[in-house]
């Protein structure tokens, strides 16, 4: 059987009445890329936002390495709302926060790009670093001593060297073309050290090859760094390319999920999804 790094059970995240995802289930195996598809509003992001625990979902467990991360059932005023299934599956409450999500080894990069425009790339990586030896980047900033900022700027320097922006490191993060910005999200990303990447978009608004040349960095970059990815995308041409395996939402629940050639001849999956044009 494979080991999986990453497990839903029965997640069902509502907001008020409206149900984002709706008692998903999914497996991400160790060393697999696996994409989540859907159309617009399907509840892509929401997924991802529960994983990363910046939303509590209202019932269902996540597991990270098998150890339980998120778990919760519906509360308050949501217990007269709730519209999913699995009630009382659940009892045990337990939410970790991002922080500590991340430290245990899950990163994100997020839809629109999130980089700190006006310092450098070498900036850019470094405060990611920080990120993941303290909490917070204050803390982590004004606590360590010269020895450690010394080796963290190596790190940096080094880090910046093998994912190739050795070119481009002393210029601001805002001014590179956009592709670029998109890899530097991901190196940012990738210096927590984690070993789940969660890839939200990474080919939006890319052309046909800066959507090449980032295919060929997802797939070295899991390699190099021993990676299991996660990745939600519309460009097509890159989920089918990359992923070992996908799982297609719509409303909120899984309409489908097998490799890429199954997908892709999938009539609900064509119709739901494939069938029509989407925006990136
Ligand atoms: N914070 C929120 N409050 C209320 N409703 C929300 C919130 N976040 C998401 N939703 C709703 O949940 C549903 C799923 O949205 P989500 O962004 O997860 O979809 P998606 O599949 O990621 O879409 P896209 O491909 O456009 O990014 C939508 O109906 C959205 O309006």
């Amino acid at each position: 059987m494979s080991e999986n790094v990453l497990r839903l059970e029965n997640v069902t995240m509502q907001f008020g009445g409206v149900v984002a995802v709706n008692d998903l289930s999914l497996e991400v195996n160790k060393g697999e890329i696996v994409a989540l598809i859907g159309p617009n509003g399907a509840g892509k992001t929401t997924a991802f936002n529960v994983i990363t625990g910046v939303y509590a979902p209202t019932n269902g467990a996540v597991y990270f390495n098998n150890e339980q991360i998120i778990s919760n059932h519906p509360q308050g005023n949501m217990k007269k709302l709730y519209k999913g299934e699995n009630l009382g599956k659940f009892p045990h409450v337990m939410i970790k926060t991002p922080d500590q999500i991340t430290h245990l080894g899950v990163a994100r990069t997020f839809q629109n790009i999130r980089l700190f425009r006006e310092l450098s790339v070498f900036e850019n990586v470094l405060i990611a670093k920080h990120m993941r030896q303290s909490a917070n980047v204050f803390s982590a900033t004004f606590r360590l001593n010269y020895k450690e900022e010394k080796q963290m700027r190596e790190e940096t320097q080094e880090f910046i060297k093998i994912l190739g922006l050795e070119q481009v490191k002393n210029d601001k993060a805002g001014s590179l073309p956009y592709g670029q910005q998109r890899h530097l999200e991901i190196a940012r990303a990738l210096a927590t050290q984690p070993s789940l990447l969660l890839l939200d978009e990474p080919a939006a608004g890319m052309n046909p090859q800066e959507t090449q040349e980032l295919t060929a960095f997802i797939r070295r970059i899991k390699d190099e760094y021993n990676l299991t990815v996660f990745m939600i995308e519309h460009h097509m041409d890159l989920v089918m390319e990359i992923s070992d395996r996908i799982y297609v939402l719509d409303f909120g629940q899984t309409i489908a999920s097998g490799v890429p050639d199954e997908i892709q001849n999938n009539p609900r999956v064509i119709e739901a999804y494939l069938g029509v044009q989407q925006d990136a």
